[in-house]
């Protein structure tokens, strides 16, 4: 397993053309937060505003759209209910982010199970924490397309068949495998497995340990995958800034929000880009 270190910065945080437009940095779609999960999925549409995406939609509960233009005014917003206006977006995104706040309602099923069968080959798919329990527990077939899956290791368990306990490496490969996609195993030492490597974050501390914390990474993935070519690299970039600013902030904080990780991005992301 490889240790992941700051090098990794510089070789994806590339700097902006000057002739270039939002277009240009990727349109990302990020679908979940129902009526009690909102916060999920404002979270995530921040970090990957913060993080450069270039047009963020979020496809969400009607009953967050004010809190969703009041925290995040830069993102677009959709209603959920609204099946064909999903597809619409889907189809136009480059990237999409499902699954934050979603829940595991009949809606959200309904949702999630539109939403892959709308999917194309091409597009980036970050498939995170109610879906990832949804694909688990009812067996949804996923789609083809470039899958990166950002469970939490009780997520892992229901998605894997693995237990906690006997997460290790070679069992985590053999399933990862069979996803076809990247998987990123998050706790106190989030593990990556990308199609060739494994990859283990050094970074991290438990003042991170507080609810949409998960969430703001996933947003955070989806800003640099919508950005940055190489994929795999985009993915263990995010991971490692997500630790690294929260590490920055734990030297005087007791405890790290999300907000306050979300709101460092752009700063992190200039002092570690390309030079
Ligand atoms: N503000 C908002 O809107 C928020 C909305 N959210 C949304 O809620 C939805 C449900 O997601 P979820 O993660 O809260 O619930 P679930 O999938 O049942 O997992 C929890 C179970 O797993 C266990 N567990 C074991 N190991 C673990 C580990 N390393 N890390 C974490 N848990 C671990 C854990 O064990 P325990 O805590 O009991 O020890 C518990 O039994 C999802 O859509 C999410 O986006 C949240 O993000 C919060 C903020
Ligand atoms: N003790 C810890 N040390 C380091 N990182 C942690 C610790 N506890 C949680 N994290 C990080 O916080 C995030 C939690 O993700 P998740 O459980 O999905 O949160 P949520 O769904 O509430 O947003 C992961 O990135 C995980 O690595
Ligand atoms: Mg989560």
């Amino acid at each position: 397993m490889e240790t992941l270190t700051a090098a990794i910065l510089p070789q994806t945080i590339r700097q902006r053309p000057a002739d270039s437009h939002k277009g240009t940095y990727g349109r990302i779609v990020l679908i979940g937060g129902n009526d009690n999960f909102g916060g999920a999925i404002i979270m995530a549409s921040a970090a990957a505003v913060y993080s450069g995406a270039g047009l963020v939609t979020t496809v969400t509960a009607k009953s967050n759209q004010t809190s969703l233009h009041d925290r995040v005014p830069e993102a677009i917003f959709a209603d959920i209910t609204d099946v064909s206006l999903m597809v619409s977006l889907i189809t136009a995104a480059d990237t999409i982010v499902i699954g934050p706040g979603l829940g595991t309602t009949n809606q959200s099923r309904a949702t999630l199970t539109t939403a892959f069968e709308n999917i194309q080959a091409d597009q980036r798919v970050i498939i995170d924490g109610s879906a990832i329990t949804l694909v688990a527990t009812d067996q949804l077939s996923l789609p083809t397309a470039h899958l990166i899956f950002t469970p939490h290791q009780m997520e892992w368990q229901r998605l894997s068949g693995i237990a906690i306990a006997d997460q290790t490496p070679q069992r985590n490969r053999q399933v990862v495998d069979e996803l076809h996609g990247i998987v990123v195993l998050k706790s106190h030492h989030t593990e990556i497995y990308t199609a060739t490597e494994t990859y283990r974050n050094p970074l991290g501390t438990p003042a991170q340990a507080t609810g949409g914390m998960g969430d703001t990474l996933a947003g955070m993935v989806g800003g640099f995958v919508a950005q940055f070519a190489n994929e795999s690299q985009a993915v263990l970039a995010a991971v490692y800034s997500h630790s690294a600013i929260a590490e920055e902030l734990a030297t005087s904080q007791y405890v790290v929000l999300p907000h306050q990780i979300i709101t460092e991005i752009p700063r992190f992301m200039k002092t570690h880009s390309e030079k």
